[in-house]
């Protein structure tokens, strides 16, 4: 057997095509939608992310509102960042790139953001709203990756769903969404303290592998036909490290790669999260 690949990339390209509408209308009524970034230092993944949510917001037709600020940025100056973009109509939603350089709060930038223009649903509002099941603007990893699967037709109503990594961009807010009762999954959250992440991982229907540790999935952890999603992301000499070892696409059903996966679907939740967020501002 070999798997299915679940190709966000492809599904990115799509998403974009049916947005487009969206954001036509929005802009023939005087309300185009703008998504601002803030990038803090030179860390060349946080760039090269950047730069790829500015193309794509190219394609669909959004306005892009930069703020690149040196490393050695203070608190103060980010927290500047932030109070401008809250006070620009022109972005209608926006995010602060992490990790943030050594030394500044993070979660204070966060607390900073207008919760209405929060287009990573990061801020601990829209988190709380999410824990509640009120309407906010959703995480868009794991938005990402519920979509995926919606799209290929992965069931998870009932689904047994193992997920590696307690993160707040991923594992923890993943967790959330997929308990809710739109979605119904059986939920397991591992993390370094599990005690038997094999056991965890064989006994699922779908794993998402968000440890950041190259290979951590291998072949024989995975039920034969399950659905297995890398979103490890470690950065080797050769490129990108994902946490889903190659073989694993002999035994799987379903594999969404790294990259080509979870990533480009990342960006396409954001370019969502952006229009929602326009057409409700
Ligand atoms: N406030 C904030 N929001 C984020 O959503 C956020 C963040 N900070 N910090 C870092 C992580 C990571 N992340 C990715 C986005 C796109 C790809 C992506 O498109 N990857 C391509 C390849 C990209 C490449 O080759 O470098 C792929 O998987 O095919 C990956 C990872 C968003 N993050
Ligand atoms: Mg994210």
């Amino acid at each position: 057997m070999t798997a299915t690949i679940l190709d966000g990339k492809a599904t990115l390209a799509t998403i974009i095509s049916e947005l487009g509408e969206r954001v036509a209308k929005l802009a023939a009524a005087g309300r185009p939608p703008g998504l601002g970034t803030v990038l803090v230092g030179e860390d060349p993944g946080s760039q090269s992310y950047v730069r790829a949510k500015h193309r794509d917001c190219a394609k669909v037709g959004i306005e892009s509102i930069r703020r690149d600020l040196p490393s050695d940025a203070t608190q103060a100056d980010v927290e500047r960042a932030v109070d401008e973009l809250n006070a620009d109509p022109a972005c209608t939603g926006y995010i602060v790139q992490l990790p943030l350089p050594k030394g500044l709060d993070a979660n204070a930038v966060l607390e900073r953001i207008d919760p209405d223009k929060d287009a990573d649903g990061l801020h601990p509002t829209n988190l709380g709203r999410l824990v509640l099941g009120e309407t906010a603007p959703l995480p868009c990893t794991p938005r990402g990756i519920v979509e995926l699967l919606r799209r290929y037709e992965v069931p998870l109503d009932g689904a047994k769903v193992t997920v590696l990594g307690r993160g707040i961009t991923v594992g923890r807010p993943l967790g959330l969404l997929l308990t809710r009762r739109s979605e119904n999954a059986t939920v397991t959250l591992c993390h370094t303290g599990t005690r038997d992440l094999a056991a965890e991982v064989r006994a699922a229907d779908v794993v998402v592998a968000a440890a950041g540790v190259p290979g951590i999935v291998t072949a024989d952890m995975v039920k034969p036909g399950a659905a297995v999603l890398d979103v490890g992301v470690s950065r080797g000499p050769d490129g990108i490290l994902g946490d889903v070892a190659e073989d694993v696409r002999e035994v799987a059903g379903f594999v969404a790669p790294n990259p080509g996966g979870v990533g480009p679907m990342t960006r396409a939740m954001l370019l969502t999260n952006v229009v929602e967020r326009a057409e409700r501002a």
